[in-house]
């Protein structure tokens, strides 16, 4: 069973009332859906509208259990605690967040909810896995009615360093939420040392490599439930957790198929055509999002017209920017930022014939994307923090001719394992800008080479290892058998 604030599928309600459903948008929902296809589990989430009761149904052979939200809990929940309180301050604070008591309450509010409702369908000893930063307190409140569940966590955002975790008025409630979990994953090595790191000061409780110990009173009456209860070296009761990195991937296979497919080469084609037939299109797919790093990619490019060193009759950059929480202040603030920065530029460069930035402010299609991908010469991926960034894997996956160049900022996740990009800091904008000129004019060899070996790694760790390795895992704790190797998929 899968338990995450988004379900693969959004509820939207037309003007005249009529309900549709839509696919969902970002990467947790990209990657768990081929998961959830290829086992016959429950996926537990939010309908993505408020104040509406969705009967549980059948979507492409998941079955799917909606959670339901009110408007208020819309706003303190989601928008608020979880993406204008933990968001930004998981993600280095790019953002300042906002602490609310009334947000903190309703956050535990619907966290009991998604645990009671994960609670009433699993059967005997199934096997719960819990998603992200908006559910961190599920797996404690599930194993308290639920000590039978096997439980697993995935953090998909980055996991801050206690300097910044420990400013969370919170921060015991949540660390207590998430040992709740026989095992907790995360995107990189640092995240998941930074949680040890937390657990360790906050809580003072033992860790060895990978392995938690969280003590357990022996007059708990419920002592005798918990799994794999061991005896710590000062003769201490303990439940041991694992919490390790499990680096996220894509179908591969699937991006690749989509590819050869003729009619999205021609897409691909049709694109280099609308846009003047451009000798170099870079391209940027991000939902607006501060942690992305948009505006620095802008003042880079910019930079580059203003000087002359790039026209946009040679180069044209297309940035898809889809919507996301667009009701968050922080977020409105953005997409003004951008879409006046994007609004100058064209201004100042653009020809008739030529535009400077191509912006589109929508969610495409899954073939849309991979005719984009196809289409685009080099693929900037310029986040200030990310948990991975499966842009940069789908656009690797895609990429069938060995051709193109993929820019990658070392605070996405995704750096750690693909080391044949052009990694970048995106904080340097004249190294921003200088990588962009390397990118641009890369022999073809030396783009092959570098492709290649993307490419194999990508294919290689796709996403239904990463689920059969976090799945292992979590099954192997279930019979007490933690495993503190490291996992298979990791840096080179
Ligand atoms: O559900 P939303 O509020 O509309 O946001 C979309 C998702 O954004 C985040 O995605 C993350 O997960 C990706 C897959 O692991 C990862 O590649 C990316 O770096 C993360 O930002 C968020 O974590 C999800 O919960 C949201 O559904
Ligand atoms: O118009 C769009 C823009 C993005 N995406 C998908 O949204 C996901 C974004 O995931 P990522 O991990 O890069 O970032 P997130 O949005 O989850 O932070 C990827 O699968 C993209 O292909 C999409 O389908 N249509």
């Amino acid at each position: 069973m899968i338990v995450s604030n988004r379900l693969p599928v959004d509820r939207v309600i037309d003007d005249d009332g009529t309900a549709t459903w839509r696919p969902s948008p970002g990467g947790l929902v990209a990657a768990l859906e081929p998961v959830m296809r290829a086992e016959d589990g429950i996926w537990i989430g939010w309908a993505g509208v408020a104040d509406e009761d969705v009967e549980p149904f059948e979507a492409d052979g998941i079955s799917i259990h909606p959670v339901r939200l009110s408007e208020q809990e819309l706003q303190e929940y989601y928008e608020g605690f979880s993406n204008d309180t933990l968001w930004p301050l998981y993600h280095d604070v790019i953002a300042p967040p906002s602490f609310h008591r009334e947000w903190w309450e309703s956050y535990v509010k619907v966290n009991q909810r998604f645990a009671d409702a994960a609670a009433a369908v699993s059967a005997k000893g199934a096997v719960v896995w819990v998603h992200d930063y908006q559910l961190q307190l599920v797996p404690a409140m599930l194993r308290a009615v639920r000590p039978d569940l096997v439980i697993g966590f995935f953090n998909h955002i980055p996991f801050p360093p206690y300097g910044i975790y420990s400013q969370l008025p919170w921060r015991r409630q949540i660390i207590d939420g998430l040992l709740g979990a026989d095992v907790i994953g995360f995107q990189r090595v640092a995240d998941a040392g930074n949680f040890s790191r937390a657990v360790r000061r906050l809580k003072g409780y033992e860790t060895r490599g990978p392995i938690i110990e969280v003590p357990i009173d022996s007059d708990d009456p419920e002592a005798g439930s918990h799994r794999h209860v061991t005896m710590n070296r000062h003769g201490g009761l303990v439940r041991t957790v694992l919490a390790r990195q499990f680096p996220i991937s894509i179908d591969a296979e699937q991006y690749q198929t989509m590819a050869r497919r003729p009619e999205i080469q021609e897409r691909a084609r049709q694109i280099r055509e609308e846009l003047g037939n451009p000798q170099t299109i870079m391209l940027g797919v991000d939902r607006l999002d501060y942690t992305k790093g948009i505006g620095h990619r802008l003042k880079a490019f910019g930079e580059l017209l203003a000087e002359g060193t790039l026209s946009a009759e040679d180069v044209t950059l297309v940035q898809v920017a889809s919507p996301s929480r667009e009701r968050v202040e922080t977020y409105k603030q953005l997409r003004d930022e951008i879409e006046l920065t994007v609004g100058r530029i064209n201004g100042d460069y653009s020809t008739l014939g030529h535009t400077a930035i191509a912006y589109l402010h929508h969610g495409y299609p899954r073939e849309e994307m991979v005719a984009l991908y196809l289409a685009a010469d080099v693929m900037l991926v310029t986040a200030l923090r990310d948990g991975m960034n499966l842009v940069a894997k789908e656009y690797v996956a895609t990429r069938v001719d060995d051709d193109g160049v993929l820019v990658l900022s070392e605070f996405a996740g995704a750096s750690d394992e693909l080391r044949q990009a052009l990694l970048i800091n995106p904080h340097d904008i004249e190294g921003l800008k200088e990588t962009i000129l390397q990118a641009i004019a890369m022999p073809r060899r030396e783009r092959v080479r570098r492709m290649r070996a993307l490419r194999k790694r990508v294919l290689t760790n796709d996403v239904a290892k990463w689920s059969a390795s976090f799945l292992d895992a979590l099954t192997r704790s279930a019979h007490g058998d933690h495993p503190l190797q490291n996992p298979p998929v990791n840096r080179r």
